[in-house]
């Protein structure tokens, strides 16, 4: 392929790119890194048009060739900036911007002093630099990260290397270094710019769609409201701890609660201040226990702490903890200083218990709560109420 071509395939590459990404997620608000990759994609393809522009004598290569290059660097450097920003860096502009603006005059100098070697050299450090800073971007949280993101990690340092490589080669050796010949390196780099430029489209598309699928499953099991395990969640945490309780060996309590009169909450303030007021008390609650210990929210504001090894009379102690922190526990609202106080129903696994119930038992006592008064804390009569709800 000659260079032309090469310059082409990437403008028009990089354009068809753009086209989909314009659509692609294009909703009020979208995400930040989202957005500067859009950015990156067009300024990348604005760039190799203008270099294919000027490579067909449409326009003068001289104007033409630093303000394509400037384009593409700025390109492929908010390239970079957007997998840093998905990393968790949203200041990476504050690095980007100042060695943007380096590399540009850099490679303007270059161009002056040696329009050949020396602006093959700064053009293919600067874009290999500017790859690789992305595949660290992706390489970070290695151990948790997917294998998708480590391919594309390991596939981008590569490609960075290769494009940087040519560079070097045209200035330390003109024509050539044994086998490889200029022109085969050449192309080389050409396919690695191209490979580079649909890695990142298409790595960057199925990491939005892993992303997403990774946040749907977590939301099966975890409430968004309060960021507590919900009711699938809890339960599926609670299964060892039944089967556990068939054996011989230290007891497993259960500690159910419900807020205290949350309708008027509602009612008073609204529901997105209701919103807040749960998931301030969830943090509230989560700070009173243990590592080892689980809350999740079931239903509604009934919430529920599994507290293994642990005994009833343990149990009631937490619970008590926890009654006094709902209690002293002031949320502040747009409006008002709301406080709420909860009920609670204790009881511990038993070996003959199923989920319903160990839950229906739980529930008495809570109920027993609420009917004495609220704002108590009830233990589970020794025999189980045979008042079942479903699980
Ligand atoms: N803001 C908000 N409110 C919720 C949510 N889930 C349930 N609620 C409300 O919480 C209230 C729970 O009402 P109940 O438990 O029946 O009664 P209560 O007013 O808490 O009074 P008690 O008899 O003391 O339980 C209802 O008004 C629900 O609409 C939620 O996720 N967010």
């Amino acid at each position: 392929m000659d260079s032309t071509t090469m310059v082409l395939a990437l403008a028009l590459g990089n354009l068809a790119l753009c086209a989909a990404l314009f659509f692609f997620e294009h909703v009020d608000g979208r995400p930040a890194a989202l957005s500067a990759w859009g950015w990156a994609r067009q300024y990348q393809a604005a760039g190799w048009m203008l270099l294919a522009i000027g490579a067909s004598g449409a326009m003068p290569e001289q104007l033409a060739l630093p303000v394509a290059y400037a384009l593409v660097f700025a390109g492929v450097t908010w390239e970079a900036g957007a997998l840093w920003e998905r990393a968790g860096r949203p200041r990476w502009r504050r690095v980007a911007a100042p060695l943007l603006g380096l590399a540009i005059a850099a490679f303007i100098l270059c161009n002056l002093v040696d329009p050949i070697g020396l602006r093959a050299l700064a053009a293919s450090l600067i874009l290999g630099a500017a790859y690789l800073a992305g595949a660290a971007a992706l390489a970070r949280g290695w151990r948790s990260a997917s294998m998708l993101q480590r391919f594309l990690a390991v596939a981008g340092a590569v490609l960075a290397l290769v494009v940087g490589a040519r560079g070097v080669l045209v200035l330390a050796a003109p024509s050539g270094w044994g086998w490889m010949s200029n022109d085969m390196l050449r192309q080389l780099h050409g396919a690695a710019l191209y490979l580079s430029a649909l890695l990142g489209a298409f790595g960057w598309l199925l990491l939005g769609r892993e992303r997403l699928q990774g946040e749907l499953a977590r939301l099966e099991v975890v409430d968004p409201v309060t960021d507590l395990p919900n009711r699938r969640g809890f339960f599926q945490a609670l299964a060892p701890w039944m089967a556990l309780a068939r054996r011989p060996g230290q007891p497993t309590a259960i500690v159910l609660f419900d807020l205290d009169g949350f309708k008027r909450i509602n009612d008073s303030y609204g529901h997105p201040a209701g919103d807040a007021v749960l998931a301030a008390l969830a943090d509230a609650c989560k700070r009173q226990l243990r590592d080892s210990d689980l809350l999740g929210r079931l239903v509604g504001v009934e919430f529920a702490i599994l507290l293994p090894r642990t005994g009833a009379q343990e149990a009631l102690m937490v619970a008590e903890r926890m009654r006094a922190a709902v209690e002293v526990q002031g949320v502040k609202t747009e409006r008002a200083l709301v406080k709420l106080t909860a009920s609670f129903g204790v009881t511990t696994i038993r070996p003959e218990d199923s989920n319903v119930t160990l839950m229906a038992r739980a529930d008495a006592a809570l109920r027993a709560a609420k009917a004495a008064g609220r704002n108590r804390v009830e233990l589970a009569p020794a025999a189980a109420p045979l008042t079942l709800h479903e699980e």
